[in-house]
């Protein structure tokens, strides 16, 4: 009990936006995610890496209520929500960027970015001008269909939607993954501008060990589901690196 208060108090859990304890999740009979414990503190870019396949966005997915853990609890600042369902999360102000995506193709950029406005946490109806200093580029696409951005374009428009809704926690899931190396400049040079503001935590599923070590605060390495390694950023070492990142 004493342990558990002074770690409460000592590595900042009192004031954590995201803590996951001892977190299990999978599918069916499958045990994908075992024993996380998880950390997010307020305005902190938190890195989350392993291989293909350990269990990243199962995890990212039992953060949003998406799937439903077997075990252990899930606050968001002090609040317990391991059981209320994703929309109501959404509502609190977590905002989650799926990996792949999943914009609206049918519809416009405007009508995708009106969509998350469902999650408003201040019951905004508008969307904040802010929001195309950010992505300039989604203004002069506002009435073209989400289907016809290049991948870059649906990149920014899915975390300007996730944006829209004003969260405090923002949920990235492999933002990088599958866009042009000219394109994935902009999009950390948006997580970039996240962190400067340090108005969001951000929890980022990441690959690349040279961009996680420069924006990130902290990191966790997952390992067959489990965290493997954790640290700040520029303790991540060779070795770790070599042990549970390399294939
Ligand atoms: N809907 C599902 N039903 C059953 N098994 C699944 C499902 N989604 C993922 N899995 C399995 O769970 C394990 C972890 O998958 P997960 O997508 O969480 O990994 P990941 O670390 O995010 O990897 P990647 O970077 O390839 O997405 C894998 O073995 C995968 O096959």
């Amino acid at each position: 009990m004493m342990i558990r208060l002074l770690r409460f108090i000592w590595e900042g859990e009192w004031s954590a936006v995201l803590n996951l304890q001892n977190i299990e999740a999978g599918y069916g009979e499958s045990m994908v995610v075992r024993q996380v414990n998880l950390l997010v503190k307020p305005g902190q870019i938190v890195c989350l890496m392993g291989r293909n396949g350990v269990g990243k966005s199962t995890l990212m997915k039992s953060i949003m209520g998406l799937i439903k853990p077997k075990s252990g609890s899930i606050q968001y600042h002090e609040r317990d929500i391991t059981t209320i369902p994703p929309d109501q999360r959404a509502k609190s102000g977590i905002g989650y960027v799926p990996q792949g995506r999943e914009i609206f193709p049918q519809l416009t950029v405007e009508e995708n970015l009106l969509l998350g406005l469902e999650a408003a946490t201040d019951g905004r109806k508008k969307l904040p001008e802010s929001l195309f200093d950010t992505f300039p580029v989604l203004r002069d696409m506002l009435y073209r269909k989400g289907g016809d951005l290049s991948g870059g374009q649906q990149q920014q428009l899915a975390i300007a939607r996730a944006l829209a809704a004003g969260p405090k926690l923002l949920l990235l899931d492999e933002p990088m993954e599958g866009i042009q190396p000219s394109i994935v400049m902009e999009i950390e040079a948006i997580i970039e501008t996240i962190k400067r503001r340090r108005e969001i935590a951000v929890l980022l599923v990441e690959q690349s060990l040279e961009f996680a070590t420069s924006i990130a605060d902290y990191y966790y390495v997952i390992d067959r589901g489990t965290i493997a390694a954790e640290g700040h950023a520029e303790q991540l070492s060779e070795d770790q690196v070599r042990k549970h990142l390399t294939v």
